[in-house]
């Protein structure tokens, strides 16, 4: 098989032990596999949870959290833990790594998107191994990808890759909870009829941390752009990672999109609404538009300019989703004037749209 690009995801659970502290040997159980990948020529990026985790034993801590700036600090001290310990195996393989923190900005603006891609494309050409994770100690409740599983998806479409694997604590996708003894296990899933009987949902009290959902949804955001997915126990991480038959493989449902409109579509919350006419909705939807001031009639919620919002028809359905460029404040004003109005009234600068349609994704098409 010919040289690929994989990104490989390992959750929290399948690196630390459960008093906190990073277990050297699950650690490097994944680290060989790697290593192993790319002996063989590929190209591998790291997606790695478990700073947080990492810093409780540090801290004193027993248990996650609940609060957002403890979390944060935890991710600080756990995160240096983390990246220590992979630099030291990665090294012993004779590979460097190199520490790449995201926050949802990077994926979503376009300056940032450019500068993060060219970030992975440069440590690509030096050799270096990225080892990735989101930038926990700033991200704040909002902004948070909330999952590295999603991150995992979006930094995969974001340097091309050939392979996603999401490693985990499961030998991958049942039917239903892997502890019931009626569930059977999923070899292949080629699209989301596959999964219209999997229960995915929390059973019990002790499982499931929502965990298997946004392990199926990064998986449906990935193969909708065109990677294939494995979801494999990390005992298994070599031959995950080598491309063997093992865990679950989710087949590619779609082809390749931009990043910034998959994340909005996927995993972006919006801040507002942008209530539009009828003509608006069939300029979005039919001629594939930017939307202009004239096709609002209505603005909800509290947003700055550069934020993601819905823009909702008159029925109410949710047509289109898509990065505003004027903050909810000033919008109000502008509504159902005219471009050229705006620009011979208030300047040149008030000629842009409302949405740009390379910001734009349409979720139902009219
Ligand atoms: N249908 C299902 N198939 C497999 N695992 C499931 C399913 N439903 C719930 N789960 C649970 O999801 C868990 C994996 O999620 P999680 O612990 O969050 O992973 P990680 O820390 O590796 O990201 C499994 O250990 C299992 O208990
Ligand atoms: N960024 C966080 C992990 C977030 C996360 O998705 O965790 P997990 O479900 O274990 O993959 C951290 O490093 O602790």
């Amino acid at each position: 098989m010919s040289a690929r690009r994989v990104v490989v995801k390992v959750g929290s659970s399948s690196l630390t032990s459960a008093a906190g502290h990073l277990d050297p040997e699950k650690v490097g159980h994944v680290v060989d596999a790697l290593a192993a990948a790319r002996r063989r020529g590929d190209e591998v990026v790291l997606v790695s949870s478990g700073a947080i985790a990492a810093g409780l034993g540090p801290l004193g801590l027993t248990t996650r959290p609940r609060d957002l700036p403890t979390q944060q600090a935890a991710a600080s001290v756990g995160q240096g833990a983390l990246v220590a310990h992979y630099s030291e195996r990665f090294a012993a393989h004779g590979i460097t790594v190199g520490q790449v923190l995201l926050t949802v900005e990077d994926v979503t603006r376009r300056s940032h998107y450019r500068n993060a891609h060219q970030t992975f494309a440069r440590l690509h050409e030096l050799g270096v191994l990225p080892v990735v994770n989101e930038n926990d100690t700033v991200a704040t409740s909002e902004i948070r990808f909330g999952d590295n599983d999603r991150l995992a998806a979006l930094v995969a479409h974001l340097v091309h890759a050939d392979l996603l694997v999401l490693l985990s604590d499961v030998d991958g996708l049942y039917t239903g909870h892997p502890s019931l003894p009626e569930s059977r296990p999923i070899t292949d899933v080629h699209g989301p009829d596959d999964l219209d009987d999997v229960d995915v949902a929390r059973v019990g009290s002790k499982v499931g941390t929502g965990g298997m959902v946004t392990k199926v949804e990064a998986a449906r955001i990935a193969t909708g752009a065109g990677i294939p997915v494995v979801l494999a126990r990390a005992d298994h991480a070599r031959a995950a990672v080598l491309g063997e038959q093992v865990g679950t493989r989710f087949h590619p449902t779609g082809r390749r999109r931009p990043t910034r409109l998959l994340w909005l579509e996927h995993a972006s919350e919006t801040k507002g609404r942008l209530l539009v006419d009828d003509g608006a909705v069939r300029a979005l939807t039919v001629r594939k538009a930017s939307l202009l001031a004239a096709g609002i009639v209505g603005v909800e919620g509290e947003f700055g300019a550069g934020e993601p919002v819905d823009v909702v028809a008159p029925d109410g359905t949710v047509v289109a989703r898509g990065l505003v460029t004027y903050d909810s404040a000033e919008l109000p004003t502008l509504l159902g004037r005219s471009t050229p109005d705006l620009a011979a009234d208030l300047g040149a600068d008030y000629e842009r749209e409302v949405v740009h349609r390379d910001d734009l994704v349409v979720l139902h098409p009219h």
